[in-house]
């Protein structure tokens, strides 16, 4: 088994971001990381992945000290980022070859549930749950132990959501995930662990109650009640 861990972290821009920040995510594992706008997840990931420095801290894989450098050339981490970066004019069939040399790859790609249908269109002409499909079954094939995932159900229609949903399950089983969404409620149905990005550090979560309590959720439909839950406020809703 690997560990990644990040160890002891700070980041500050204009304000204070990550403050004394401790995480480990071991191979087998999915680890949901939510919070509030601006708290500092795209932030924490691009540390993990080595893309931006932290002020102070490391990463560490199992007992060995990771640099940006070795992170790349080892192939130990895969980063699906916030924003699409594959580009526009070229065909899926066409782009699978740029990620993949490897025939098994790109045959597991290339008839992987659903990319029959749009496998000759050109990126540009992909709807947006396609799209991050896509990007995630590129990236997440990729052989990298570790793999951290921005947003990957932003804006998402729910069959892809399914579709995206099965292959982390499926990735699950030889690698570490890494999750930061709003779309909590999808996180929920792949993580093994939670987390609350709040004041600079992390708060582990078990449950919607728990995001509620933490402030991250104003309310939630409470499973066995048929209630809206509030911190203060219980508002009854028709059972129909
Ligand atoms: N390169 C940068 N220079 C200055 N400030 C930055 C930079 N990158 C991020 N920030 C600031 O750091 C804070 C955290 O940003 P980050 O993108 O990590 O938040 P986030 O939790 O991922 O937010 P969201 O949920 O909106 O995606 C924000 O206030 C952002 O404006």
């Amino acid at each position: 088994m690997r560990i990644l861990h990040a160890r002891n972290i700070h980041k500050s821009y204009a304000d204070n971001i990550l403050n004394d920040l401790n995480f480990q995510c071991k191979t087998g594992e999915v680890i949901g990381i939510f919070g509030r706008n601006g708290t500092g997840k795209s932030t924490f990931l691009k540390i993990l992945f080595g893309k931006i420095k932290p002020d102070q801290g490391s990463i560490h894989l199992n007992d060995r000290e990771l640099t940006s450098s070795s992170i790349i050339s080892e192939k130990l981490i895969a980063y699906l980022p916030q924003d699409s970066f594959l580009p526009k004019n070229t065909t899926v069939q066409d782009i699978i070859p740029f990620f993949h040399s490897d025939g098994e790859a790109q045959d597991r790609i290339f008839y992987a549930k659903g990319v029959g249908n749009f496998a000759s269109r050109k990126i540009k002409e992909l709807a947006i749950g396609q799209l991050r499909y896509l990007e995630l079954l590129l990236v997440g094939n990729l052989d990298h132990p570790f793999l951290l995932l921005d947003e990957p159900f932003f804006m998402v229609e729910p069959l892809y959501k399914e579709y995206i949903i099965e292959l982390i399950k499926e990735l699950k089983a030889r690698k570490g995930i890494v999750i930061t969404d709003h779309y909590y409620q999808d996180v929920l149905k792949v993580v093994s662990k939670n987390f609350l990005l709040k004041n600079g550090n992390l708060v582990s979560i078990s449950s919607e109650a728990d995001l509620l309590a933490e402030g991250y959720l104003k309310t939630y439909k409470h499973p066995d009640f048929l209630y809206f839950a509030d911190l203060n406020v219980k508002e009854e809703v028709s059972s129909k």
